[in-house]
C-alpha cells in the first residue's frame, strides 16, 4: 500500500509562490539592500546541486556601474542606433545581477549538470525575489559573449556570462499579471504497467 506524505506546513505557501511569480520588466527604486540580497542568495544556494560544487558566482552591479557596463555593451553594438539602447537596456533596473557560470573540472559531475545546479539556483533566487515583493527577471543579455562585456566584467576564460537578473521594485500600478494554465499533458510520459 502506497501512502502519500502530510504536506509540510509551507508547502502551500511555496506552491502559491511558485503558481503565481511572474517575470517584472517595469522596475524602479529601490532595490534589495546588500544585506537582503546575501541572506536571499544563501537560501536560492541550497537549490539542488550535485556535489554542492557551487559552480557559480553573481556580479551585483548598480547606480552608475550600469552605465559603464552598457558602455562596454554598446561598443559590440553593429549600428549606433542599437549601441543606444543596448545602452539603456542596462538602466533599466536598479539592480542587474550576472549569472556567472564556473563549470568545474570533476571526474563524475559533467558540465551539464553544473549548469542545471546554477539556472536552478537562479530560478530559487527570482522566486525568492518575487515572494518578498521585489520584481525581477532573467534576460540573456545583451550581448553576455561579447569581449567588450567580458572584459568589462572580468569574466575568466573558464566562465561563462548566462546573463542578468534584473532585479528592482515594481513599477507601481501595473499590477499582477495573471498566468495562462499551461497545458503540460503532452509533456508527461509514463513507463509502466499500470492502466490509467
Ligand atoms: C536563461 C534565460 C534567459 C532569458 N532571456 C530572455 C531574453 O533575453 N529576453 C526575453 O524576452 N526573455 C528572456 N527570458 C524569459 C523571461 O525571463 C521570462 O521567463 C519570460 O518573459 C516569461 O515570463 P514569466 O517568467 O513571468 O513566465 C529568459 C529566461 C531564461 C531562463
Amino acid at each position: 500500500m502506497t501512502t502519500v506524505p502530510a504536506p509540510r506546513p509551507a508547502a502551500g505557501t511555496v506552491e502559491t509562490a511558485i503558481r503565481t511569480r511572474r517575470s517584472t520588466i517595469r522596475l524602479t527604486e529601490p532595490a534589495p539592500s546588500p544585506d537582503e540580497l546575501l541572506d536571499l542568495l544563501a537560501a536560492a544556494a541550497t537549490a539542488p546541486d550535485h556535489g554542492q560544487l557551487r559552480p557559480w558566482r553573481l556580479i551585483a552591479i548598480r547606480g552608475d556601474a550600469r552605465a559603464g557596463l552598457g558602455e562596454a555593451a554598446a561598443e559590440a553594438a553593429p549600428t549606433a542606433d542599437l549601441a543606444e539602447r543596448v545602452a539603456a537596456k542596462h538602466l533599466r533596473a536598479p539592480l542587474m545581477l550576472a549569472i556567472v557560470f564556473q563549470p568545474r573540472k570533476h571526474p563524475t559531475i559533467p558540465r551539464w549538470e553544473q549548469l542545471a545546479a546554477t539556472s536552478a539556483m537562479a530560478t530559487t533566487l527570482l522566486l525568492l525575489l518575487d515572494t518578498r515583493g521585489w520584481g525581477g527577471v532573467w534576460f540573456g543579455g545583451p550581448y553576455p559573449d561579447a569581449p567588450q562585456v567580458r572584459k568589462h566584467l572580468a569574466i575568466g576564460d573558464g566562465e561563462q556570462l548566462l546573463g542578468y537578473l534584473y532585479v528592482g521594485t515594481p513599477v507601481p500600478g501595473d499590477g499582477p499579471r495573471p498566468r495562462p494554465a499551461a497545458d503540460v499533458r503532452s509533456k508527461l510520459t509514463w513507463l509502466d504497467d499500470i492502466a490509467l
